[in-house]
């Protein structure tokens, strides 16, 4: 069943196609991987399908509803969470309150009542409860830029996941990890699905991706070029030269 459709997205900058016709579908409970050269389009895309970026084209199908031109927010309190390349955890704040402050505009009348309103016990305990299904539990009360990046990486997802979302996309979440933190993150990434999110991320790292993804797509100059299963796009010959053009392999 498919969860979520992106219909022939067409996105010019100027004279540049980010995207020409753009399209494939996300099946409920997958974890699909966009992949493709720099400047591929990828972010482009991202930022289409969470309202950052209005399409000059297409439709995202979400929930039998074309949701092109509606504002991130709403499109957050749909059902569709996010975190971004370059991690945007509140540094000041410590994990517990980075979790809570996820829980946004479903609890807080704006931000400032945030740090203004007592927080409802109950809203506590769910907080801790995504903390320790993201293995940060021991780090709640830390400050989140004290955290390395693998965790603040993982406290990313678990305040993306206080709006409780039904497909969670992932810019580059092994980008600048080590090893370890990128092996910890691609069994979380598993486990979240096994819980029944449904998966989109983008990534270079190719080992990662492979080793993650049930279905991958691939996207070279804001064109669809392949997709498929990671077994079967990794020997495509389409996909190679994309990446040999560009000279960056995952
Ligand atoms: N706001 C913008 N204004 C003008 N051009 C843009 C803008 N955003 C992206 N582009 C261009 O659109 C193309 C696609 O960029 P995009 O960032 O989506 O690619 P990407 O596949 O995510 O690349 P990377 O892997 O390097 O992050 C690039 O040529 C980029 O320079």
């Amino acid at each position: 069943m498919k969860v979520l459709e992106i219909k022939n997205i067409v996105k010019r900058f100027g004279g540049l196609v980010a995207l020409n016709a753009v399209s494939f579908s996300i099946k409920k409970g997958e974890i699909h991987a966009l992949i493709g050269p720099n400047g591929a389009g990828k972010t482009t895309l991202f930022n289409i399908i969470n309202g950052f970026l209005k399409p000059d084209n297409g439709e995202i199908i979400y929930k039998g509803r074309n949701i092109v031109g509606f504002r991130p927010n709403r499109i957050a309190k749909l059902g569709i969470g996010r975190t971004f390349q370059i991690v945007r955890v509140f540094g000041h704040l410590t994990a517990l309150e980075n979790v809570l402050a996820g829980f946004g505009i479903n609890v807080y009348d704006n931000f400032r009542a945030f740090f203004e309103k007592p927080v409802n016990e109950n809203y506590i305990k769910k907080a801790r409860e995504l903390l320790d299904m993201c293995d940060l539990s021991e780090y709640y009360k830390v400050k989140a830029s004290l955290l390395p990046l693998g965790l603040q990486r993982k406290l990313e997802i678990a305040r993306a996941l206080a709006l409780n979302p039904e497909i969670l996309l992932l810019d580059e979440p092994a980008s600048g990890l080590n090893d370890l933190e990128t092996e910890e993150l691609s069994n979380m990434i598993k486990m979240l699905n096994k819980k029944g999110i449904t998966i989109l991320f983008v990534e270079h790292n190719t080992h990662f991706t492979v080793k993650t993804a049930h279905w991958i797509t691939v996207l070279d100059y804001g064109v669809k070029i392949a997709e498929g299963i990671p077994e079967e796009v990794v020997k495509d010959e389409r996909v190679i030269e994309a990446y040999l053009g560009s000279g960056s392999i995952g």
